[in-house]
């Protein structure tokens, strides 16, 4: 079922037109990326959901919310991240969270959700200590403080280390885990390609994908190739004859197969018909990057 439903948004600053007629549904429970080059409208189309913004057209429903004219029960359904900067620097963790509890009815136990967030032993500390990753989960904290039934996150881990951007993607699955509808809002390939049940990828404004990873990627219908040493002889013609297949090539004792559509059923199976086992294989297929390049003309910046 669609928690939030966005049908031909439109919004200006002045002449500049940076949505234009963007429409997609968020279903209640997934993880939902919002993925674009820099510019691209995503950051104003979330603005939009979560009440910040006035459209100039189009009609945003949030759990059966109007985001502009419910505001007030908006915020005890849809918990916003804080971008950084936004905290003092002297705040501890705790008054922080303390703090944002104190704005909602029904607040979580934050003491219980920093534990959970792997903050339990920084109560104390000032923000300003805190890495960049501990930050960002004190971030996320503040945005489930109100118990939401949808939690928005944008550019969660621009600026973190490999490893506390894994960690923040683990705990993202946690908060979707436990019920709370998540969208995402990331120009990073392989956060998207981890993360979300879908994606919406949005360029100059528009929407021009709204798919699963693995849909945007197959819809591409890209070269792949897959590369073996056959234990036995093999007749390189029988893989030409393939219709999948449009090249075989040896190089020593590998052979490296290039195609579209099943190629690795299609070659597999051939090998086995024929009795011959393959080592070493392995398969390149196109990826996110690759779907997004298409999509866009633009190269993912990073
Ligand atoms: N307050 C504003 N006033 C004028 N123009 C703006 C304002 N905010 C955004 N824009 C412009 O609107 C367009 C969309 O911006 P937006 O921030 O929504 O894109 P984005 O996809 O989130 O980009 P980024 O990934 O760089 O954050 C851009 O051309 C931007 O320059």
């Amino acid at each position: 079922m669609a928690i939030i439903e966005v049908v031909d948004l439109v919004k200006r600053y002045d002449e500049k037109v940076a949505v234009d007629g963007v429409s997609f549904t968020v279903d209640e429970g997934e993880i939902f990326g919002i993925l674009g080059p820099n510019g691209a409208g995503k950051t104003t189309t979330v603005e939009c959901v979560e009440g910040l913004r006035s459209p100039d057209g189009g009609t945003i429903r949030v759990d059966g919310l109007d985001p502009r004219r419910d505001r007030a029960e908006l915020r005890t359904r849809l918990g916003v991240q804080l971008q950084q900067g936004e905290l003092p620097d002297r705040i501890r963790v705790g008054e922080a969270l303390d703090l944002y509890a104190s704005f909602h009815r029904d607040p979580a136990d934050w003491r219980e959700l920093l534990d959970r967030l792997g903050l339990g032993d920084r109560l104390r500390t000032e923000y300003r200590h805190l890495s960049g990753g501990q930050k960002q989960r004190v971030s996320i904290a503040l945005a489930l403080v109100g118990r939401p039934r949808v939690a928005v996150l944008d550019e969660l881990t621009t600026g973190l280390d490999p490893q506390a951007r894994r960690d923040t993607w683990e705990l993202v699955e946690q908060v979707r885990d436990s019920g709370v509808t998540v969208v995402l809002v990331t120009h990073f390939m392989e956060e998207a390609e981890r993360l979300c049940d879908r994606l919406a990828v949005i360029d100059a404004g528009r929407v021009v994908a709204v798919d699963t990873p693995d849909g945007l990627v197959s819809g591409l219908d890209a070269q792949q190739t897959v590369r073996f040493r056959p234990t036995s002889p093999l007749d390189p013609d029988l893989l030409r004859d393939l219709p999948e297949v449009s090249a075989v090539e040896q190089r020593g004792s590998r052979f490296v197969v290039t195609g579209k559509g099943d190629l690795l059923h299609a070659v597999t199976s051939l090998l086995a018909r024929n009795h011959v086992v393959a080592a070493d294989l392995r398969v390149e297929q196109a990826g996110l990057d690759e779907a997004f390049i298409h999509l866009t003309g633009r190269t993912p910046s990073e």
